[in-house]
């Protein structure tokens, strides 16, 4: 390894290398110098730290070399290489038996080596794979037609440079799809030449042309910001140079340059309205220039899991005549009771292409109510101006709006009936056994959906009618995948036990690795990736704890998983019976390869590799589920829980009948 250093001379104001690669601890602070110092000084160099840090790199770093470089102007280049690296997993922190916070020390350290993509660019692998009539500066300038680049000085060229070095430069031919509606992907693509028509599969499943894109303009980004299926078809006109730029690359530029962020948002948030309002049974027939000009004047607004859209609290906020179209995740629609227990009472689900009259409950009883996210949402506000023109313009428009109205006003009785109600003990003496199975029933649907199980596309279910308990789900796929992905115990509904086992959700908020060591397919199977290193940031992120992290190398048992990459694939296809792994590592390639988008780290990882991540990925590579397969009895099955409990709103109505 190479041993050069570099001098870090006065500490740069970097103010954005604080953020890079760190969504998972937004609120983190940086020690002070003095606190830096103090806890370089208290560092007893029993290289605790060193061991348990996942990223591969560490095993080629000292704790003197790390401690120096934290304190002195003088940073090795593999010590600067591996600050890089570092995810802040805080790893590190919990076996210092002197209490020292490493982690905030990498952080000093960051902060003072400033932005990554400052540094050289390696271009050799472009040059090698520029097609004909390309040169890196053509590519440059092909770049900057994009309005997302058109700023030098946000984004000046050096970062442009590590942008494509670390993107794939593509020519394609007419008829080439970059992208299928329904299929996940978190790519983008920026087009530099050539034509590209988008289009959407209407409600009577014909083709709805959506638009013609040319160079200097882009698709992909709903997916990588919202997680969801591409929502259109893109498919290549006229012979096309593409630039397609991996989720984590995109990703990076925005950390570093928040503007961009900005600026995408903008420009994507319209055509987002516009591709969702014309699959809205609700806006059908109105004119696409219609869609589009309400698009443009729509506020989007967007909600983590939980944050609350509306709450009863605010009074007459926000503004009552403003219309909230939901325009993607999915709500709980509660009042609150005013009593301890239960606190809210739940008076509805709502999903993509409901709305709200600002905090009021339109579709039921136009009363405020409190609105949480349980999903990522994304809200679009019109104005009750905007809505008010279309009601008058387009009579179908109106007519759709109140049958829409009248229908949830039906299912307010529903909504009213004992599944939403509060528990009533005085009830319970008339008919004890009825109201249990009452009790029981609320209790089981509402925690489907506070659960997150409605939100998976595959849960893995087993009838507990059928089931014999013989565990043999359990062990075969332990011996599939050496170690078992999931806990056959989990929510029961009724007579069906909800296995705890990753449901491969609609918006996997584990996605998020910046060293695209977990991904996603076109399908929807979410995967851990060959550039896992097992830092645990995605179990973290997993609402439903079903993601684990196993020790590779000397701390795992040695005859599972010994230390190198080779007997690393042997822990993944380790078995023994039917369902003995035939395939070679059932991890897929990622676009990257390994390390925080290097492309030349495959094989050095896959030496030094210490720990990996391990979820059900639906058996990817195998014709067949271990788990489902194994079961004598059929009880265990994989269902898509719409098709199977019904849409939230089915479950909770039909349970009051
Ligand atoms: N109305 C539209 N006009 C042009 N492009 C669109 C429109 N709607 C969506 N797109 C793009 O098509 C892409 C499909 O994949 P994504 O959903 O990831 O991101 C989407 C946008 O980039």
């Amino acid at each position: 390894m190479e041993k050069g250093s570099i001098n870090v001379q006065t500490a740069p104001d970097v103010p954005n290398a604080l953020n890079i690669g760190m969504t998972h601890r937004a609120a983190v602070q940086p020690l002070s110098v003095e606190q830096v110092h103090f806890e370089i000084d208290m560092c007893i160099g029993c290289d605790r730290c060193m061991r348990a840090c996942p990223v591969p790199l560490s095993s080629q770093v000292s704790i003197a070399e790390l401690n120096h470089a934290t304190v002195s102007s003088e940073v090795a280049s593999h010590v600067v290489r591996f600050t890089d690296e570092c995810v802040m997993c805080g790893s590190c922190v919990s076996v210092c038996p002197v209490d020292n916070h490493r982690d905030l020390l990498m952080l000093s350290l960051k902060q003072r080596l400033g932005i990554p993509w400052d540094g050289q660019v390696d271009l050799a692998h472009v040059w090698g794979d520029l097609p004909e009539g390309w040169t890196v500066e053509l590519l440059l300038q092909a770049l900057r037609e994009q309005p997302l680049f058109q700023d030098r000085q946000l984004v000046p060229d050096n970062y442009l440079l590590h942008f494509i070095a670390t993107s794939q430069l593509r020519i394609l031919t007419p008829g080439t799809e970059l992208m299928r509606e329904g299929e996940f992907g978190r790519e983008i693509f920026f087009l530099l030449d050539g034509l590209c028509e988008v289009f959407s599969q209407g409600t009577d499943a014909a083709d709805m042309p959506m638009a013609i894109l040319r160079r200097g303009e882009y698709v992909g980004e709903q997916g990588m910001l919202t997680g969801q299926a591409r929502n259109i078809t893109a498919r290549v006109q006229r012979i096309a140079t593409v630039l397609v730029v991996p989720e984590q690359v995109m990703q990076r530029l925005i950390e570093i340059v928040p503007a961009v962020q900005d600026l995408f948002e903008q420009s994507g948030n319209a055509r987002a309205v516009v591709t969702i309002l014309s699959r809205l049974d609700l806006f059908q027939d109105l004119p696409q220039e219609e869609l589009q000009q309400l698009a443009g004047q729509a506020a989007l607004k967007r909600f983590d899991r939980s944050a609350q859209l509306f709450s009863e609290d605010q009074q007459n906020q926000p503004e009552r005549e403003s219309f909230h179209l939901l325009l993607d995740g999915f709500v709980k629609v509660a009042r609150k009771t005013g009593r301890p227990q239960p606190p809210e009472r739940i008076i509805a689900y709502r999903q993509r292409g409901d709305y709200f009259a600002g905090g009021l409950d339109m579709l039921g009883d136009r009363r405020a109510v409190t609105v949480t996210a349980i999903t990522r949402v994304i809200v679009a506000e019109f104005s009750r101006a905007q809505l008010k023109s279309l009601l008058l313009r387009y009579p179908a428009f109106k007519e759709r709006l109140q049958e829409r109205v009248h229908l949830y006003q039906e299912a307010k009785v529903a909504a009213n009936s004992a599944v939403f109600e509060p528990f009533d003990p005085a009830a319970l003496q008339t008919s004890v056994a009825n109201l249990v199975s009452e009790a029981e029933a609320r209790a089981g649907l509402h925690a489907l959906v506070d659960d997150g199980v409605v939100e998976g596309t595959e849960v893995l279910v087993i009838d507990l009618d059928k089931c014999i308990h013989c565990n043999e789900c359990e062990d075969a796929c332990e011996r599939r995948h050496g170690h078992s992905r999931m806990n056959r115990e989990g929510m029961v509904v009724g007579n069906i036990s909800i296995v705890t086992a990753c449901r491969q959700c609609q918006d996997p908020v584990c996605l998020l690795c910046s060293r695209a060591g977990i991904g996603r397919k076109p399908s929807g199977e979410v995967y851990i990736t060959e550039s896992c290193i097992g830092c645990g940031i995605c179990a973290e992120r997993c609402p439903y704890d079903n993601i684990s992290i196993v020790p590779l190398g000397e701390e795992a048992d040695e005859a599972v998983a010994p230390q190198t990459w080779q007997r690393f694939s042997r822990f993944f296809s380790k078995g023994a019976g039917k369902e003995r792994g035939r395939r070679a590592l059932p991890m897929a390639q990622s676009v990257l390869a390994s390390g925080p988008l290097q492309l030349d780290q495959a094989d050095a990882l896959s030496e030094m590799r210490k720990k990996i991540a391990i979820k059900c990925d639906l058996c990817a590579g195998y014709g067949n589920q271990a788990c489902v397969q194994a079961c004598p009895t059929g009880a265990a099955f994989r269902t898509n829980p719409g098709s199977f409990f019904g849409s939230t709103e089915d479950i909770l109505r039909s349970r009051t009948r």
